[in-house]
């Protein structure tokens, strides 16, 4: 995410968002924000309540209780207008005529997205942008009956982002994809947030995700349980010294430093970047610290999932 982005007004807003079926609840107050240009990628066990949530997010479900806005608008009482930003794949794979060809139904649905307020225009050009972005070039004239599973799920992703969304919402965008596939989505969600879109995916793929998502939602048992950042997260590094809680209370104070704990026997801080290890080195040093090792904290994002699903 740039500099920009992270000053960007909020594109994805929700707050206190129940869903209860009869005497069940599925959603428990859910609280997430999601800017311009971050990835932020929902995951929990099966059962948990992503897909509701992400029909809630869309506007295909109600909530009990709560809000969802999209770029500031309702998307429950001002449906039309919020969803004129979204792009979403809510289903997958995500429906499409399977007589028509996959230019055809991409068609369709351009003409579809302009009646929408605010709506753009598509023409022909991005149609054969985003199937070549998608890799089904050599498929956009065979009828989608004769696509595989990974191919209509990848012109899902195509239909979704054809017109530019400033939201794209898509509920396990890579189940049923080969290797290749994944990445290809990969690549795509990394390129479409860079361009300023706020991107939310569900997803049980956590060793891929923690290499490009930026914010992580572990939603279990009805409840959004945690929100990680992965961007400070990614940015710790570990000290072995001769004795980490108070070299953790010190690194603590240090003005760069956003979080430090002790771990013994390391004290494990959140600098902010690799540029301050010297700094944080050096000021361990000259308040008496031994400092034996010095080496990132690679933060495993599926053992701390195993954990945090065990005690939730
Ligand atoms: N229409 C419905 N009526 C009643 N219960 C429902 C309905 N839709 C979903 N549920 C229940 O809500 C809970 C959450 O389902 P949901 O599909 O949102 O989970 P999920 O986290 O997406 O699961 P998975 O990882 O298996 O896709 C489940 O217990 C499911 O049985």
């Amino acid at each position: 995410m740039t500099a920009a982005a992270v000053s960007a007004p909020n594109a994805i807003e929700v707050r206190g968002l129940t869903k209860a079926f009869r005497d069940q609840t599925i959603l428990d107050d859910i609280n997430m924000t999601v800017r311009a240009g971050e990835v932020y990628a929902l995951t929990g066990p099966n059962g948990a309540g992503k897909t509701t949530l992400i029909r809630c997010l869309t506007g295909l479900a109600f909530p009990t209780r709560g809000r969802v806005s999209l770029m500031g608008r309702n998307v429950h009482t001002d449906g039309p207008r919020a969803r004129a930003f979204l792009g979403a794949v809510v289903e997958a794979p995500a429906r499409f005529y399977p007589q028509l060809t996959g230019t055809q139904n991409l068609t369709l649905h351009a003409r579809l997205a302009a009646m929408t307020p605010s709506g753009r225009r598509v023409g022909r050009d991005r149609i054969r942008e985003v199937l070549a972005l998608l890799e089904l070039t050599r498929m956009e004239d065979r009828r989608v009956a004769e696509y595989s599973l990974g191919q209509r799920q990848r012109l899902g992703v195509a239909a979704a982002i054809l017109a530019d969304p400033k939201v794209l919402i898509l509920d396990e965008p890579t189940s049923g994809l080969d290797p290749l596939g994944i990445n290809l989505i990969h690549r795509i969600v990394t390129s479409v947030a860079a361009s300023g879109c706020a991107v939310v995916l569900s997803t049980h793929h956590l060793r891929e995700i923690a290499t490009y998502a930026h914010t992580v939602g572990i939603l279990t048992a009805s409840r959004l349980v945690d929100t990680i950042d992965l961007r400070t997260r990614q940015a710790a590094y570990r000290f072995r010294v001769d004795d980490s809680h108070r070299a953790a209370a010190l690194l603590q104070q240090l003005p760069y430093v956003q979080r430090a704990s002790s771990r013994a026997p390391y004290a494990v801080a959140e600098l902010g970047g690799e540029e301050r290890v010297p700094d944080a080195l050096a000021a361990l040093s000259a308040s008496g610290f031994r400092v034996y090792e010095a080496a990132p904290d690679h933060f495993d994002l599926y053992e701390y999932y195993r954990e945090r699903v065990a005690h939730a």
